[in-house]
């Protein structure tokens, strides 16, 4: 089934300590957000992408868009403050009547087509679908460095990009936060706030989101492994 891809790229990469937006880092000599965009871009079953991005970065993101001869990006919109409101200003120019809907971090460049399709399937049967990995360390809750408890660690997960809805879903989800003021750090939990069901699809570990710098040398060797494979 079709879907479209909201991508946000329009953060400031402020923990990368890069200098710059981590979207423009190379990997492998290729800029981060060409390789997140390159598997949209050569899936058959995306119809367009959607990119978010910084008012001052247009240029930058349109030439890179045409070096790399990407045919999919169909609107670049003007992100927002915070993540969900870039999100947001993607959803809104999405013209179709009720599509499936995949929004995916731009600095999440691992990304494969079998979660996509996974999630767009799940997608159609739920309120909604995402991707999540079960977590491998202890986790606690902390105040002021003194440890309260030991959280059960069973039923954690987590959770990645990219999360799929129907277009009503999403944009129904995000007019309620905007209302209520309600800032989430991720797409699901505004759906799952309105009591809609998502279906939580097995992740990938080589998926993670490109974050602080040691994230960058896991990237390199992701990227080399696969070329081995
Ligand atoms: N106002 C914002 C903030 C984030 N993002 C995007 O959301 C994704 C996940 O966010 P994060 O990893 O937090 O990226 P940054 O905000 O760039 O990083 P930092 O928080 O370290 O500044 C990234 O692709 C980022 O560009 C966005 O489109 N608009
Ligand atoms: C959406 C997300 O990538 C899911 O893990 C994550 O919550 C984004 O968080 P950030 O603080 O905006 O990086």
């Amino acid at each position: 089934m079709d879907y479209y891809a909201v991508i946000p790229a329009a953060g400031q990469g402020k923990r990368m300590k890069a200098g710059m937006n981590k979207q423009f880092i190379k990997l492998n000599g290729i800029p981060v957000i060409i390789h997140t965009l390159r598997v949209f871009e050569q899936d058959e079953a995306c119809r367009g992408i959607i990119l978010a991005v910084n008012e001052n970065e247009v240029s930058i993101f349109q030439e890179l868009i045409r070096d790399y001869q990407l045919n999919k990006v169909l609107n670049i919109v003007i992100g927002g403050k915070e993540r969900q409101h870039s999100v947001y200003n993607g959803l809104k120019v999405i013209q179709e009547r009720d599509p499936i809907v995949l929004i995916h971090d731009g600095a999440r460049p691992f990304i494969k087509k079998r979660m996509i399709h996974e999630l767009v399937r799940y997608a159609v049967q739920y309120d909604g679908a995402i991707v999540a990995v079960p977590v491998k360390d202890t986790i606690k809750a902390v105040r002021n460095n003194i440890v309260e408890k030991t959280v059960e660690r069973s039923s954690l997960w987590a959770v990645q990009t990219p999360q799929a809805f129907r277009l009503s879903v999403i944009l129904k989800a995000h007019e309620e936060a905007e209302k209520d003021q309600f800032l989430g750090t991720d797409d699901s939990s505004l759906v799952e706030r309105l009591g809609k069901n998502v279906y939580m699809v097995m992740g990938d570990y080589e998926n993670i989101k490109l974050t602080t710098p040691e994230d960058l040398i896991y990237g390199e060797a992701i990227l080399a492994n696969r070329k081995g494979e």
